[in-house]
């Protein structure tokens, strides 16, 4: 299966490199590959969309960059040092918000802020306000969990997740739950809070349009087993307006790609 990495931003220095992962699941009814000599390098300050069918290993692949799960063989660096186990530079997003229910979205956020032990409390309330405003939310701070929408969460989330100035974003389909009009907003706001706080971000989805809408460089995954078979760059200026007729040609391109991975070819 073919592989090509192109990539116009070669000339940044590599922020996580996937060299050769592996990685396979044995339970007592079956073995499965989730990932087969995966090799994937994200440069810094890039965002890159990870996209295929079910099963085929991307949320697999964001729990070994994050330090979550270690490959049977294969390594990943980040910043050149092996990825050993979760580390406050690289921080995790998950589709579900999970966040305290018995803190409200200031704590929750403060919570998250614990990875800073560097900071004065009066420093990491400081940090809290900002991010809270950042994803609009402020005036929502002494909201509980449950007080929440599930976009309002997802925004909490966000801000926790931001707010420890971690280098790298791992989010895992961290807007599938929500409406369409949320999703549409979100857009907006993951791509200003991106391109003004230039994080590495590498973000899983089953949404085409979103991967294109979000990413510098899409990358399509095939299952059984789990392999990168194409990775698309998506050379559209910023902000990217999901409903913009630009995004369309290279949505069908890549949901072309999308449905080849399924009939277990893959088309240009
Ligand atoms: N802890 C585990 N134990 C056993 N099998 C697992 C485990 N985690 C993942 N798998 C299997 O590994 C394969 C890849 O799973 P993974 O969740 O990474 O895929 P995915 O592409 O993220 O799927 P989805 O899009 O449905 O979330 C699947 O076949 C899955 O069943």
């Amino acid at each position: 299966m073919e592989v090509s990495q192109p990539n116009s931003m070669t000339a940044r220095p590599a922020k996580l490199l996937v060299e050769n992962v592996s990685k396979r699941f044995t339970s007592s009814r079956a073995t499965v590959q989730a990932l087969e000599n995966v090799s994937l390098t994200v440069t810094e300050g890039e965002f890159v969309c990870l996209i295929g069918p079910s099963g085929c290993g991307k949320s697999t692949l964001l729990d070994i960059m994050a330090g979550l799960t270690m490959p049977d063989s294969g390594r990943v660096l980040a910043d050149g040092k092996l990825v050993e186990g979760p580390g406050r530079q690289r921080l995790v997003m998950f589709q579900e918000s999970a966040l305290f229910p018995w803190l409200d979205a200031f704590g929750n956020v403060m919570f998250g802020l614990k990875l800073r032990p560097d900071l004065t409390h009066a420093e990491r309330k400081d940090i809290a306000n900002h991010f809270l405003h950042l994803v609009g939310l402020e005036k929502f701070k002494r909201s509980h969990v449950h007080e929440l929408s599930g976009g309002m969460k997802q925004r909490v989330s966000l801000a926790r997740a931001l707010a420890p100035d971690p280098q790298v974003l791992l989010m895992d389909e961290p807007f599938a739950a929500l409406d369409a009009l949320t999703r549409d907003q979100l857009y907006d706001d993951i791509q200003r809070i991106w391109m003004e706080s230039r994080k590495t971000i590498v973000f899983v989805t089953h949404n085409v349009r979103e991967a294109v809408c979000l990413g510098d460089r899409v990358v399509l995954m095939s299952p059984s087993p789990g392999r990168i078979s194409k990775i698309f760059e998506i050379k559209l200026s910023r902000p990217r307006d999901i409903n913009s007729p630009d995004l369309a040609g290279y949505t069908s391109k890549v949901a072309a790609a999308l449905k080849g991975t399924l009939k277990g070819a893959v088309f240009e």
